[in-house]
Parts: C-alpha cells; sequence; structure tokens
C-alpha cells in the first residue's frame, strides 16, 4: 500500500474490492440467475404489457407482459456464461501460443509472431460480423467469432513475458537440475505467463460484454426470445419515452459492468495491490514481484558440442582417483571473422575429495573453462577437447553429451551454485519449492511430507537456521548469503561428486564470504565431495583450496599445489595476482602493487605470451613464440619460460598429479 492510498483513508485492498463489487455481482447474478428471477423470462402474458415497476414486477414487464427483472437476471446468465467461454477459450489460445513461441523462438516466434501481429490489427467487430454473417446467430458461433478477435493480446503478452525470461539464469539452474521441456515450461514459465494475462482478462471482461452486446444489438448476438443485455436494449429502445424501466436497467447494468472491469484492470496493472487479487485466482507459489533479469552473462543451455581426442584421455582417466580430467579445451564463440577462441588447450584434473580452484582477472576465460564440460555455455559455444567424469561407477566422456544424456549427470552428479543467487533462482517460488523440486529431480523425493523433511535437512545441512521458516521464504526475502546458501542446498539435493561453485562469494562482504567458504571447505570435508571454485581473488581460494590454477587470456599459465602457488610462484602472472593481495600488517597507506596493461584479450590475440605486453620481466622473443606448460616439479606447471629453470616440457600440456 503506498502513502497515497493512505492518505485518502481507504486501504488500497478495499478501494480494489469496491471497484470489483459490480463485476462480482455481475458473476453471482450470473450464477444465481434461476433462483433468484421471480418469474420465467421467455414466459408472455400479454394482459401485463408494458406495466411499469410494482411490488409484483420490480422492474415493470415489457411489451409481451415478461417480467423485465427476470429477463435481465437471465441476461446476465448469458452475457457471463459468453465471457467466461471467451476468455477460457482466448486465454487458452493466447497463453500457449505465446509461450510456446516465446520459449522457442527462431523461426517458430518469427511466424507465430506476425499472426498474432495480424489478428492484433483486425478490427475485431469486423471479424465478428463475417464470422456470423458466414455462420449464423447464436450462442456458439457468438463466442467462436468474439474469440477470435480476443485472443491475440493474451498471446502478444504471454510471448513477451517468456522471451524475457528464456534466458534467464533460474531456468539454466532448472536445465542443470535435469528438468525437461516440458517441465519448464509448464511449472516455470506458464504461471508467470499467466499473471498479466490475468491482469488484462479483468479489463476484457468489460470488453467482452460490451461486443457481445453490442452484436445482439445488431441483431447478430443471441437471437430472442433468450434475454441478453443488448437484446434487452434493442427492444427498450422504441419505449425509451413511455417505458424507460425496459432500457435503462440492462444499459445501467452494461455500464457497471464496463466501467467496473476498466478501473479494476488499470488498479492491477498499474498499482501496488496486484499480489492481493491474484491470491483470489492464483496459488500460493505464484506469487512473488516480477523476476529481475541479472545484469551478469548468462551460463545458458546446452547444446552437443565437437570433440576431439576423446579415446586417448578415456584410456587414462580413472581408476587412480581422478574425477574430472579435462584436456585440450577449447571454446570459441561466433565473431565477425568466423569464430573467436576464448579458452585454447585448457587441462586440469579434480581428483575425489580436493579442491581445485581457478583464478584470474575478469575475461580470463575461467568461468568458460569449468562450465564448458557441463555444456553450461551459451548455445552458440563450439567446445573441443574432452573432459572425462567418472560419474558412479561409470566413465562418462562429457563434451559432445545429448541433453537428455546430460540430465543423467547435472544436478545428480554434479551440481553447480552460480555466482549470482538472485538471478538463478526462480522469484515465483519459494526457497523451500526450489529445494523440493531439486530432491524429486534427482530421485530423492517422495511423498510431499517426505520431500520436505529432505529440504529440510539440506537447508540445515547448509548452514541455514529456522529451516521450516527459510523453505517458506522467497528468494528476495533472504540475503544474498543466506540464497548462496539455499543455492548450494539445491546443489546438494543430488548428493553430487563434484560440486561447481561459480564465484560463489563475489557479491557478499568479507565476513559472509568467510563464512561461506568455511561451509563449504566442511561440506568437502563431511561429504567428501571435489570442488571447483572459480575466482577472481587469490586471497579469497587460499582458505580452501588444495590447488591453483591460474588463467590468463584463455590459457592456464600456471598450475600446482596451494602452498607452492602461494609461497613459490614462478610466472610473473601469478606473483602479480599475489602482490596485489592485502596482507594483515601492511603498514596503513601502503600502495598495492598493480599490475599495468589491460586483460580479457583471447588465446589467440598475440603471436606469443599475451602477458608479455604487461610483464616486467619480458625479454623481445617473449612476444614471438607462443609459451607451452612446462613441469617444473611434480604438479606444478608454469607457462613462463623465462622462469622454469630446469623445467621440462609437459607432454600434450596434460597436468601431473601431485606427488605422482
Ligand atoms: N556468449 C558469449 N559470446 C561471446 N563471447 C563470450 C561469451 N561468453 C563469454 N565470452 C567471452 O569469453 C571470455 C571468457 O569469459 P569468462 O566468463 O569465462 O571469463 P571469466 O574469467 O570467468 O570472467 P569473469 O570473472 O568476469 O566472469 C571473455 O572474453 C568473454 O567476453
Amino acid at each position: 500500500m503506498n502513502a497515497g492510498h493512505r492518505r485518502r483513508g481507504i486501504p488500497a485492498r478495499l478501494r480494489s474490492t469496491l471497484v470489483a463489487l459490480p463485476l462480482l455481482g455481475f458473476a453471482i447474478v450470473g450464477l444465481l440467475a434461476p433462483v433468484l428471477a421471480p418469474a420465467d423470462p421467455t414466459a408472455n402474458d400479454l394482459a401485463a404489457s408494458l406495466l411499469p415497476p410494482s411490488a409484483e414486477h420490480l422492474l415493470g414487464t415489457d411489451q409481451l407482459g415478461r417480467d423485465q427483472l427476470s429477463r435481465l437476471l437471465h441476461g446476465a446468465r448469458i452475457s457471463l456464461a459468453v465471457t467466461a467461454a471467451v476468455l477460457a477459450i482466448s486465454l487458452t489460445v493466447g497463453v500457449v501460443t505465446g509461450t510456446i513461441a516465446g520459449y522457442l523462438g527462431g523461426p517458430v516466434d518469427r511466424v507465430i509472431s506476425r499472426v498474432i501481429d495480424m489478428a492484433v490489427s483486425l478490427p475485431g467487430m469486423l471479424v465478428a460480423l463475417a464470422v456470423i454473417g458466414v455462420r449464423g446467430p447464436g450462442i456458439e458461433n457468438l463466442v467462436i467469432a468474439v474469440s477470435l478477435w480476443a485472443w491475440a493480446p493474451y498471446a502478444r503478452i504471454a510471448r513477451a513475458r517468456v522471451a524475457g525470461l528464456r534466458g534467464s539464469p533460474h531456468l539454466d539452474a532448472l536445465r542443470l537440475l535435469g528438468a525437461g521441456p516440458g517441465r519448464i515450461i509448464g511449472r516455470h514459465l506458464l504461471p508467470p505467463a499467466l499473471a498479466p494475462c490475468l491482469v488484462y482478462a479483468s479489463t476484457d471482461v468489460g470488453a467482452i460484454v460490451l461486443g457481445v452486446a453490442t452484436l445482439s444489438f445488431l441483431g447478430l448476438g443471441i437471437p430472442p426470445p433468450d434475454p441478453e443485455w443488448g437484446q434487452l436494449l434493442i427492444e427498450g429502445r422504441p419505449h425509451l419515452a413511455s417505458a424507460w424501466w425496459l432500457a435503462y436497467p440492462p444499459g445501467i447494468a452494461i455500464t457497471a459492468v464496463v466501467f467496473a472491469s476498466n478501473l479494476l484492470g488499470e488498479r492491477l496493472a498499474t498499482g501496488d495491490e496486484r499480489p492481493s487479487i491474484l491470491r483470489w485466482v492464483l496459488p500460493a507459489g505464484l506469487r512473488a514481484p516480477a523476476p529481475r533479469r541479472s545484469p551478469a552473462r548468462p551460463p545458458t543451455t546446452v547444446r552437443p558440442t565437437a570433440t576431439s581426442a576423446t579415446s586417448a584421455t578415456s584410456a587414462t582417466s580413472g581408476g587412480d582417483g581422478t574425477l574430472l580430467r579435462v584436456r585440450d579445451l577449447s571454446v570459441s564463440y561466433p565473431h565477425r571473422d568466423g569464430r573467436r577462441r576464448v579458452v585454447a588447450d585448457v587441462c586440469y584434473e579434480v581428483p575425489r575429495g580436493h579442491i581445485l580452484a581457478v583464478v584470474g582477472e575478469t575475461g580470463s576465460g575461467k568461468t568458460t573453462s569449468v562450465l564448458a564440460p557441463f555444456g553450461l555455455l551459451d548455445p552458440t559455444a563450439l567446445v573441443i577437447g574432452s573432459a572425462t567424469l567418472e560419474a558412479g561407477t561409470h566413465r562418462r566422456q562429457l563434451v559432445g553429451l545429448t541433453p537428455p544424456q546430460r540430465r543423467q549427470i547435472n544436478g545428480r552428479h554434479v551440481g553447480v551454485v552460480f555466482q549470482d543467487s538472485l538471478a538463478a533462482l526462480n522469484p515465483l517460488r519459494t526457497i523451500g519449492a526450489h529445494v523440493d523440486e531439486a530432491v524429486r529431480n534427482t530421485g530423492r523425493g517422495g511423498r510431499r511430507a517426505t520431500t520436505r523433511r529432505v529440504t529440510e535437512e539440506l537447508l540445515r545441512l547448509v548452514g541455514l537456521p529456522d529451516p521450516v521458516g527459510i523453505a517458506r521464504e522467497f528468494p528476495h526475502q533472504l540475503s544474498g548469503g543466506m540464497r548462496q546458501r539455499a543455492q548450494l542446498a539445491i546443489a546438494l539435493a543430488g548428493e553430487p561428486e563434484l560440486l561447481v561453485a561459480d564465484e560463489p562469494t563475489s557479491a557478499l562482504d568479507v565476513t559472509v564470504q568467510a563464512q561461506l567458504l568455511d561451509l563449504l571447505a566442511r561440506l568437502r570435508d563431511e561429504l567428501g565431495m571435489a570442488m571447483i571454485v572459480v575466482s577472481h581473488d587469490l586471497a579469497v581460494v587460499t582458505r580452501l583450496a588444495d590447488t591453483v590454477a591460474v588463467m590468463y587470456a584463455g590459457r592456464i599459465v600456471e598450475a600446482g599445489p596451494l602452498t607452492t602457488m602461494v609461497e613459490n610462484p614462478v610466472h610473473p602472472y601469478t606473483r602479480g595476482l599475489l602482490d596485489a593481495v592485502p596482507r594483515p600488517g601492511t603498514a596503513p597507506g601502503t600502495r598495492f602493487r598493480t599490475m599495468p596493461g589491460r586483460s580479457g584479450t583471447g588465446p589467440d590475440d598475440a603471436d606469443g605470451c599475451a602477458f608479455a605486453p604487461r610483464c616486467p620481466i619480458a625479454v623481445p622473443e617473449c612476444a614471438q613464440e607462443q609459451p607451452t606448460l612446462l613441469a617444473l616439479a611434480p604438479g606444478h606447471r608454469s607457462a613462463c619460460p623465462r622462469q622454469s629453470g630446469n623445467a621440462t616440457l609437459v607432454v600434450g600440456a596434460a597436468p601431473e598429479r601431485d606427488g605422482a
């Protein structure tokens, strides 16, 4: 309720209820007309022709002696029936058509959008006249005629709503949990598409009632003797001067319904009491503020990808405690000159129970490198290389999987926590509904109460106080840290062997950040789960990582055990990252060392070392030849030949296990 409403003294909800009263009356009278009407609306009594209102006939009689009140009440019934049928058809056709167009996009969307545009631009009354002219009057034809022009605005609204949601991260999160298109459309797209359509429908009631009355008035609607309001108007028109009770009541009834419907629609569309009205018509789970689009780059859908070098790696994968082994991974996106690689020849592996941190500046390819194996990049991404996962008892090659194959892995063997928790969660659903769905998708659910018990256990596991209460909250009602914990609970629903956390703490303050990192470390210890944690902050990952891979311009430039990387880094870029980390005990006013130059170039943008232009120890040769990752010690590799001493070339740029 806003201040303006308060000032006028009537609460907004009450004002909306008052505005809706004529519509409510219309619906009640329409439904109960046979009970409320004192007489048969079609029974003639010529002896009682054109009687004025009296105790016997409260609204008088018409020229055939029929009770006018009974005809008015039955007229409401017919208007209500036609309006309800038209709305049901228009809403169903419009919302389904618009949702399909918005979800599929591409040529289907273009064709459906043109059809919608045409339907909207046609003059509705002319279409109705043409249809009734061909098919003749009658309730059925009237419904068809009005529906033909009434469905298009619903389709347009639903299409716009769904198209806006199509690329949102919470849909990606759902796909990750194994939800198929049917479930995504039915449970996550149709409800938000329906909500604005219902608001529009409240305005449409008036337009339909008026349209039906107009057609009847023109002799093309409900044929006599059935008492439709437009029909009553035309019958009363010749007697306007002598028998006012014939035309005025139906005229007032039509005006009241049209006004009420327009006012209510306007209030719902602009007012802040929208949720209170939708509470009458929408189930509880659908009431929440409109979803907010994330400014963050959304990791989107899976698509089959090209692959190479698969057999060579699967032959060596597994059996040695390695959960995920990535080899020669390259990712490219369409570019004006063809395709541009953003990640090149990336190799890493994650042993069971270990935490690998991938660090680097923005645009260095961290997120791309860790999400590519799981098909979580933009559909235009082309992924080449190999990624083998020891999922359960099977070894699976991840690159090139189809979406159904991926659903067997993502959400079950692999859980993902996204950076922007608000965007990754559906704003229309409670936290409990999110986790319930994840629990059910991974096959751990049962009856409603059983599923909810698992949900509450998961919320407790991630350290959320009062799991029962939190389960009932919507995402926007939680703090950023709590939402990240909720995302973690969703990711843990499938009891994954690997958790991928993409900048899980970047939007949080340092205290909450530390708590979340401690939680991740505790979960690793308690559940024995391996993790890949992406961060641009080397200091953050030192709290929990076992190994660190440093990326620059789409390539790994140094990788090794945490202690080596922190205490004895050899690549100038890693040193630069460490120098930029604030250290306890640093004297106030001390300036941190920063790296000159710009980040974010691609792996193929330079002939030689991409870091050379910013490197304090670069020599002219550095800019001429692409450096290769060299093994310096077991598990420690660097791509700076100037610092590598007695290094040896790592065959295929593959990493070695620490201690191997
Ligand atoms: N859909 C896309 N189309 C084209 N280029 C993309 C797309 N997504 C990412 N990129 C490019 O890929 C490169 C690597 O992006 P990525 O998100 O992996 O970097 P990052 O190191 O994770 O950065 P950040 O920390 O900012 O998330 C960037 O140059 C980015 O512009």
